[in-house]
């Protein structure tokens, strides 16, 4: 029986960089968490432990503080490209760089004071390697919730089946979203306006289930978003459990309700043009 060494990449996770720029009063702010993985020819390192071939993960994250400094960050894919065509352009041993970035944003409070937005980011997921460039986009933490114009009824029900069916019910979500692009965007433009699609599907669809919520927001972005190919979602459905209060002698029409922790239902799905290029990067 032959062992061999499978498909294998290495990088600096997590580096956290806080940019300012400094022109004036007035103060510009970027957080970003960088995370790169490289791949390529590493058999050395894992079968013989030389590593002539292995640009340190410590040497990652100064190139991430370094391009910080030398080239400021404005978009976080510009950002990612910049920093992934470095590894594979500089690298002898490296083929394929994949750049990962979350960015947090701050709302201005005064010219050099900031608050830090809810748990929401903006993320972009860079892949570079010698056949081609790949670009994908996201967010995260984004919360919404419908307080009525959300039903679940109708479904499979078998002797474990205790749900009941509800015309009118609380539909609340942490959107987790990636979108794929078929070629360099105008980052800037984009971004806000799938995010916009994404809210304005949520709020305007009467949902029978999360799952019609999913491909309507999907489907959303691709009709308002020409430079989107495909859209991959998952939703968590944030479980929103109607108290009974009769114990206390008091109804309880749809007002008072436990917000769940855990378990929840988590809904997943990809839409996409029928069209849309084929894809080897990283989602
Ligand atoms: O929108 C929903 N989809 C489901 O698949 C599901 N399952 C469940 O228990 N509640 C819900 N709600």
């Amino acid at each position: 029986m032959g062992i061999v060494l499978g498909p294998n990449r290495y990088g600096k996770a997590e580096t956290r960089v806080v940019r300012v720029v400094r022109d004036g009063q007035r103060h510009e702010l970027r957080d970003l968490n960088v995370s790169v993985s490289l791949s390529g020819d590493l058999d050395a390192t894992h079968l013989a432990g030389d590593n002539a071939g292995v640009l340190p993960t410590d040497t990652q994250k100064n190139t991430v503080y370094a391009f910080a400094k030398e080239h400021g960050i404005d978009q976080p894919e510009d950002f990612a490209l910049r920093l992934a065509r470095h590894f594979v352009a500089s690298q002898p041993t490296i083929h394929r760089a994949r750049v990962h970035i979350e960015q947090h944003s701050w709302q201005r409070l005064g010219p050099h004071s900031f608050q830090r937005d809810g748990g929401e980011t903006r993320t972009t997921t860079v892949t570079v390697d010698t056949a081609g460039e790949w670009v994908v986009s996201g967010l995260a933490g984004l919360v919404l919730l419908n307080s009525t114009d959300s039903e679940f009824w109708g479904y499979a029900k078998d002797g474990y089946t205790t749900l009941p069916e509800t015309r009118d019910r609380i539909l609340a979500t942490a959107v987790d979203a990636r979108w794929r692009f078929a070629a360099p965007t105008d980052w800037a433009d984009s971004y806000p306006g799938v995010r916009a699609a994404l809210v304005a599907a949520f709020v305007q669809t009467y949902s029978l289930s999360l799952q019609q919520t999913l491909y309507a927001m999907g489907r959303r972005v691709l009709e308002e978003r020409p430079e989107v190919v495909e859209v991959r979602l998952a939703l968590p459905n944030k479980h929103h459990l109607l108290v009974d209060l009769a114990p206390f002698g008091l109804d309880n029409p749809n007002e008072v309700f436990v917000a769940a922790d855990r378990p929840y239902g988590l809904i997943e799905g990809t839409v996409l043009r029928s069209d849309a290029p084929s894809y080897d990067g990283a989602f």
